[in-house]
């Protein structure tokens, strides 16, 4: 808490401090391709939308005369400490937005003390992310390939490279309707911007007669959909791999608590940002039903919207254990590479001690929904 009392009033540097500017500074650094890319949600973005909207629906109920001047926002997830009850979220194709690519994030994450969740579309291999830094907690969000061998293989490959979990996204079977890259006519994917982990793959090498792009693109575009996968499937990876297992993409119950009878490790109530299906529920009114049919079997994370400390509070005490933060990081990336995602990150967590302090809360598992209060 030290370094927010002497900050006082200080101008703390050229980056921006507020969610809207970050996002201007990342339109004029992008072109327009890259960055309606990373702005985008599906259809007419009323997902995207009532993410945000839904944390309005709550204020913070603080207690006050409580000895806040000791805040710990600390957590542990399958037995790793994390600083804060904030991971950054896997998001592909990162070479778009900063030639650091996955490289400048894992290192700010690991700075941070917070995990790096890689994504299977990658710029960087997750070989070379993990050797980035390798005192980083970094888990491996993993994208099915109709391939079961390759699927095999890149889990293997992430639990080698030391990845601490495997995050299934369940949620893109097919890609959303993104108006804003139908327009611009553009898609990283198509680019190669995301190959890296398959052309490093022996399984893929093995598929592809030729590593050529255009061999590349058919094998990566015929691997990566995958609208056939079923819960049967999650049993195939758990023979795998010994990492837990992260089903990410959950909004309703029923899918929360097949996922615990198949003997996955921790769910992740997502909407994939708004990117996916058009008019899915806000991510954080999801929480709280399934916070209870859930009730503490595992871990249970979330995203979508995040952009505070207040609202890194509010997902918590509706019962999340952790929150995961998307486009605000790719934003410092954009602007400053690592020193930009660092820059997102430590202004997040000063504004998240402080809410705690606020609220008179000192530690996070002491946060609940007694500390909100429904408009
Ligand atoms: C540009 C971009 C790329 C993404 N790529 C992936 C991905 O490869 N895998 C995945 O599981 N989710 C992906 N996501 C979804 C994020 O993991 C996360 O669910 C979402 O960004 C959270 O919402 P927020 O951006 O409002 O914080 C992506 C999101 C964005 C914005
Ligand atoms: O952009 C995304 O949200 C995403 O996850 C994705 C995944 C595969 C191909 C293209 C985009």
């Amino acid at each position: 808490m030290g370094n927010v009392f002497t900050r006082i009033g200080e101008k703390i540097s050229d980056y921006p401090l507020f969610a809207a500017e970050w996002e201007e500074r990342a339109q004029e650094i992008l072109p327009a391709g890259p960055f309606g890319f990373l702005q985008s949600g599906a259809g007419d973005e009323l997902t995207l939308g009532q993410n945000r909207e839904a944390f309005s629906e709550y204020d913070i109920l603080p207690r006050v005369l409580r000895d806040v001047s000791n805040v710990d926002t600390s957590i542990k997830l399958f037995g790793q400490e994390q600083s804060m009850p904030v991971m950054l979220a896997p998001v592909g194709f990162q070479g778009i937005f900063h030639s650091q690519m996955e490289i400048g994030s894992v290192k700010a994450a690991a700075a941070a003390g917070i995990p790096f969740v890689a994504s299977t579309v990658t710029s960087a291999s997750l070989e070379e992310i993990a050797m980035a830094a390798p005192e980083a907690v970094k888990w491996f969000q993993l994208y099915w390939s109709k391939n079961r061998d390759l699927t095999a293989s890149m889990a293997k490959r992430a639990e080698k490279a030391g990845y601490k979990a495997i995050v299934v996204t369940v949620d893109t079977g097919l890609l959303g309707w993104r108006k804003r890259d139908y327009r611009n006519g553009y898609s990283p994917l198509k680019l190669l911007k995301g190959a890296a982990n398959y052309i490093n793959d022996p399984v893929f090498q093995e598929l592809v007669p030729e590593l050529t792009e255009e061999h590349v693109r058919e094998a990566i575009l015929e691997n990566i959909h995958h609208p056939n996968l079923t819960w049967d499937d999650l049993l195939f990876l758990r023979e795998q791999t010994r990492l837990p297992i992260v089903v990410k993409g959950i909004l309703h119950p029923t899918d929360a608590k097949q996922a615990i009878e198949l003997g996955m490790d921790a769910i992740v109530v997502s909407n994939h940002g708004g990117r996916q299906l058009d008019s899915a529920i806000a991510s954080l009114r999801a929480l709280p039903a399934i916070v209870k049919t859930v009730n503490g079997a595992v871990p249970v994370l979330m995203d979508g919207g995040v952009r505070s400390g207040a609202d890194v509070f509010k997902a918590i005490a509706l019962g999340a254990d952790s929150v995961l933060i998307g486009r605000p990081y790719v934003y410092g990336l954009a602007a400053g590479g690592q020193a930009g995602v660092s820059r997102v990150i430590e202004d997040l967590r000063t504004e998240l001690q402080l809410t705690y302090a606020l609220s008179g809360v000192s530690c996070t598992k002491n946060i609940d929904a007694a500390y909100l209060i429904k408009r």
